[in-house]
């Protein structure tokens, strides 16, 4: 933009008007005043390409007139491109060719970035454009800016939190209200907090993509979602939920990114980073136990800084058009002002570590015969994996049919191994004569 350009209204264009796209329109006219005096010149939304015209989208505010079927050509016609489609293909193609023609991208696609982000962040580079993508992680939440520009004097050594909406809101409601699992999922997806297809969230895909993006610029390095380790909550059962509430915990599905130095002291070999997704139980007390429904939280801890804690809504219409239209108002500041915001930096280049040498604990519940020698047959197999048990619990079964057949629980906590080690224990375990089940494993987190 040159200077006699200065005063031109910023061309916006949104692609997809679903549940982010409807808010972005609608809020985006809302407001036009206060951006075009944010921004220093007015935001002009020149098209909205749907897949399909003819549907009523007054509620957005939209101008039928702005509708198009012609994703393509809309692109060309603007400065900034906001991507609500979603999925790889055409968000992709879409977002490239806006480059070409010298467009900002602003997008909540955290599937895409995850998947192609390194051939995104270059073209942007060589276009000399900027992609923003706040929304993409922790919907409403500023956390991509934070980390990527406030901590840029920092050191960050871990990233955890809950950063999947859907999920959270699932397993809130299995421990609070008994709700069943599919009944919380079609709740999550009747309130706009799911993916198109929800596998992507209660497979843990999407906050694995989450989890990718925010290691990436945590710890300057290029991660992709192929590289998270990945287990989403479908196998969590009713029995497991029990276990956790029994211990005092609550399950929640968690993304846990963490620098690891390599010391002998602990066993670990090799220095780099672990980036996962899987349920876990977390006590009461920590303060991620307490995030309900669709909420997300993220804990940041960095070298000076210490401990930072991000909370507020990850998910839903409006709260992600928050973070997309903060993204196009940065953008088009840049476009007015001149200059660009910062690009990727992965200097650091540090490899990500298999799960098998993540340090974590477990809780491991089994239905063991009640009779002498088990305790040592089970505290043996741990120790044969070197791995230290914190807390054991055995208590008889309650109910009369298990009495009869003198059977037991045993309830193992362990100090944190390597995964490998935890798993191999639990393999050991089920292979015992002594133990008739594994009722539940589930891994543990927070004091
Ligand atoms: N819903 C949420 O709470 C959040 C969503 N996101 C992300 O935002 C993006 C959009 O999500 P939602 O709005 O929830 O999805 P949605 O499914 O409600 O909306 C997507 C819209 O794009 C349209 N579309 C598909 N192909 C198209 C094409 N070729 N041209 C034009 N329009 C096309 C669909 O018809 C649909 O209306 C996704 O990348 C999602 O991961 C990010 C944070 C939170
Ligand atoms: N489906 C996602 C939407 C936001 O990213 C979620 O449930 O968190
Ligand atoms: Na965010």
């Amino acid at each position: 933009m040159d200077d006699s350009d200065k005063h031109r209204p910023i061309r916006v264009a949104l692609l997809g008007c679903g549940v982010v796209g409807s808010s972005v329109a609608r809020l985006m006219q809302e407001q036009a005043d206060d951006f075009a005096a944010r921004v220093g010149t007015p935001l002009e939304l020149v098209g909205v390409a749907v897949r399909r015209l003819g549907r009523d989208r007054s509620e957005a505010g939209v101008d039928p007139a702005l509708l198009t079927t012609d994703a393509e050509g809309l692109v060309t016609r603007a400065d900034v491109v906001v991507e609500v489609i979603g999925g790889i293909e055409p968000a992709r193609s879409l977002i490239l060719r806006a480059f070409e023609h010298g467009a900002s991208v602003v997008t909540a696609n955290k599937a895409l970035l995850a998947e192609r982000g390194p051939e995104l962040y270059a073209a942007a580079e060589a276009a000399g454009v900027d992609l923003y993508h706040e929304a993409s992680v922790a919907g409403a939440i500023p956390l991509l800016r934070p980390l990527r520009e406030s901590l840029a004097g920092d050191d960050v050594r871990k990233v955890l939190g809950i950063v999947n909406g859907t999920t959270n809101y699932v397993l809130d409601k299995m421990h609070t209200t008994g709700q069943g699992f599919g009944e919380a999922v079609e709740a999550a997806q009747a309130l706009g907090y799911a993916e198109a297809d929800p596998t992507a969230d209660v497979e843990g895909f999407d906050a694995a993509a989450k989890a990718a993006i925010l290691a990436s610029l945590a710890f300057h390095s290029r991660v992709s979602a192929r590289d998270v380790h990945r287990e989403g909550i479908t196998e969590v059962s009713a029995a497991d939920i029990a276990a956790a509430e029994a211990m005092g915990c609550v399950v929640k599905l968690l993304a846990i990114c963490e620098r690891v130095d390599a010391d002998p002291a602990t066993g670990t070999d090799r220095t780099g980073i672990s980036v996962r997704v899987h349920p876990a139980m977390i006590p009461l007390s920590h303060p991620l136990a307490g995030v309900r429904e669709a909420f997300n939280a993220v804990f940041v801890e960095a070298r000076s800084a210490g401990e930072l804690m991000f909370y507020g809504r990850g998910a839903g219409g409006d709260p992600t058009a928050s973070a997309v239209l903060g993204d196009v108002v940065a953008v088009a500041r840049h476009r007015v002002g001149g200059g660009r915001g910062p690009g990727e930096s992965t200097y650091a280049d540090l490899p990500t570590l298999p799960m098998g040498e993540a340090r974590t604990r477990y809780f491991i519940s089994l239905d063991v015969a009640d009779e002498p020698g088990v305790l040592a047959a089970v505290a043996t197999e741990f120790a044969r994996n070197q791995v230290s048990i914190e807390t054991v619990r055995q208590t008889a079964r309650a109910d009369d049919e298990h009495r009869a057949e003198e059977r037991a629980e045993l309830v193992v906590v362990t100090h944190a191994a390597p995964d490998a080690a935890l798993a191999a224990t639990v393999e050991a375990l089920a292979g015992l004569a002594q133990v008739r089940e594994v009722s539940s494993v589930m891994r543990v987190e927070g004091e």
